[in-house]
C-alpha cells in the first residue's frame, strides 16, 4: 500500500487560544488582521466574532495560534471565571484606545471580575498611539494599570505598526507557552510523588514479610 496522497496531522509544540477583549471600536479586529496578515484595512465588520486560527512562529518554535475577535455585548465586559471567552482562552489581550478613557475603564473593569487563581495569562494594550493628539490616556496610566495586572504592557497602533503589534501578540503567547510549561511540570510532578509513594510503600510492605536479622 503506497503512503502517497495520505496527510499526516502535523504536530505543534503549543496550541495557544488568545481571545482578545476590549470596547468597541478600540481596534480589535484592526489588531488581530495586522498581526495575522501584516495588512490594515481600515473598516471590519464590527458584528461579527470571528475566530482565526494560524500557524505562527515564537523563538524559532512552530504555534497553532487560535484567535478570537471578540464582539463586546451591551458596552459592558461580561468576564467572568464561568464565562465562554475565559474558559476558553489561554490568553487574554486587553485592548483600548488611548483616545478613549471609557476603554480604558473597560479594560479595568473586565480585568477586575476576573478571580487571580483562573485568570490566564494576560497583556494590556493601549491601541490608537498614532493618534496621540486625540490622547485621553496617559503612558503612566497604562503602565501603572499593567502594573496592577502584574502583566506586559506596550502602547501600539493597529493603523501604522506592523512589528510592535506582531510583539504585542507574541509575549502573549510567551506568557501562555510558560504558564503551559509550568501546569505540565507541576502535575509530571504530582504523578512522580504519587509514584514514588506507591514504591515507599511497597518496599515497606516486602521489607516487612523478609526474615529480619
Ligand atoms: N487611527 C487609528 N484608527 C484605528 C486603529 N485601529 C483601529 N482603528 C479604527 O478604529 C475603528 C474601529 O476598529 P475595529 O478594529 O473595527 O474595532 P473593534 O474593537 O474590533 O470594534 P468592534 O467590533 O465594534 O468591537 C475603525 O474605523 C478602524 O479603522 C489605529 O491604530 N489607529
Amino acid at each position: 500500500m503506497t503512503t502517497r496522497g495520505i496527510r499526516r496531522k502535523k504536530s505543534y509544540l503549543a496550541e495557544i487560544k488568545v481571545a482578545v477583549i476590549g470596547a468597541p471600536g478600540v481596534g480589535k479586529s484592526a489588531l488581530t488582521v495586522r498581526f495575522l496578515t501584516k495588512r490594515y484595512i481600515g473598516e471590519y465588520d464590527h458584528q461579527a466574532e470571528n475566530r482565526h486560527k494560524y500557524e505562527i512562529m515564537v523563538d524559532g518554535e512552530a504555534v497553532l495560534c487560535e484567535i478570537w475577535d471578540t464582539c463586546p455585548k451591551h458596552g459592558e465586559p461580561s468576564l467572568t471565571a464561568g464565562s465562554e471567552v475565559v474558559q476558553w482562552a489561554d490568553g487574554l489581550l486587553l485592548v483600548y484606545s488611548i483616545t478613549d478613557r471609557d476603554s480604558f475603564n473597560y479594560v479595568r473593569r473586565a480585568k477586575e471580575d476576573l478571580p487571580c487563581e483562573t485568570t490566564p495569562p494576560v497583556a494590556l494594550v493601549g491601541n490608537k498611539v498614532d493618534m496621540v493628539h486625540l490622547r485621553q490616556v496617559s503612558t503612566d496610566e497604562g503602565e501603572i494599570l499593567a502594573k496592577d495586572f502584574e502583566c506586559k504592557f506596550a502602547e501600539i497602533s493597529a493603523a501604522e505598526h506592523v512589528f510592535q503589534v506582531a510583539e504585542a501578540f507574541h509575549d502573549l503567547c510567551r506568557e501562555v507557552i510558560a504558564a503551559k510549561r509550568k501546569s505540565k511540570q507541576s502535575f509530571i510532578d504530582k504523578i512522580d510523588r504519587m509514584l514514588s509513594g506507591s514504591r515507599t510503600y511497597n518496599r515497606g510492605k516486602s521489607d516487612s514479610i523478609s526474615p529480619k536479622d
